[in-house]
């Protein structure tokens, strides 16, 4: 049985740990993001917040039914300067809806990843991205939609930043790990710390 299990179902995320060469395994954490995120914004909380709250319920909960196992949760949630956050595009046209948004403006990126041992907390780490998104043409607006739906679709900003969404930016400052999901770096750290990374 692995030591290490990442509780997401994104590909980019399991994609860098694999890159990092850690031998873990992948489970899907089931947790009701849209109730809890609606919740935790009911209750005044930032993007920030909400991005590190779930990922500790994903961690929380895969780890609470699998004694000695560490466990990584994470979450990504977008914040545009206006205070709004942006969840994943239900649709194309959503999409669409999104990237006029961020169009011209900055946005901030949070990337939360908790670590969990039965069934409590033990290691948590938040990365923040700024983007600067240059402004789109309608016309660039569909068609970059229509290229891209099948990838972006299952991203928050409608964007893969090691993809096509290169072409969106005018300035990006943070690290391209916490854009994609997760805080590398500090994690890295810790794994090595604790063993479960060769350092
Ligand atoms: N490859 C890639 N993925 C991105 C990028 N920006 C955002 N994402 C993805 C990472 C996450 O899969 C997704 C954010 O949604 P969540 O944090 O809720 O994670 P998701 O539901 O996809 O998976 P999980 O909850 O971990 O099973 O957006 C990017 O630039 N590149």
């Amino acid at each position: 049985m692995t030591q290490l299990l990442l509780a997401s179902q994104s590909s980019g995320r399991a994609a860098m740990l694999r890159a990092a060469g850690l031998d873990f395994e992948t489970t899907a954490a089931h947790v009701d993001e849209e109730a809890l995120t609606a919740s935790l914004l009911a209750a005044g909380q930032t993007p920030r917040n909400i991005a590190d709250a779930l990922a500790e319920a994903k961690a929380v909960k895969i780890s609470s039914r699998l004694p000695g196992v560490t466990v990584i949760g994470a979450d990504s949630t977008l914040a545009l300067d206006d205070g709004a956050m942006l969840t994943k595009p239900e649709s194309p046209e959503d999409a669409a809806g999104h990237l006029r948004r961020m169009a011209g403006a900055r946005h901030r990126l949070f990337s939360a990843a908790v670590a969990a041992r039965d069934g409590a907390p033990v290691w948590r780490a938040i990365g923040e991205a700024k983007l600067w998104m240059r402004p789109l043409s309608e016309a660039f607006i569909a068609d970059y939609v229509a290229r891209e739906w099948d990838s972006i679709r299952w991203t928050v900003g409608c964007y893969e930043i090691e993809g096509a969404g290169v072409t969106l930016f005018d300035r990006v400052e943070g690290d391209p790990w916490t854009i994609i999901g997760m805080p590398m770096l500090p994690l890295l750290a810790w794994l090595r710390a604790t063993g479960l990374a060769p350092s």
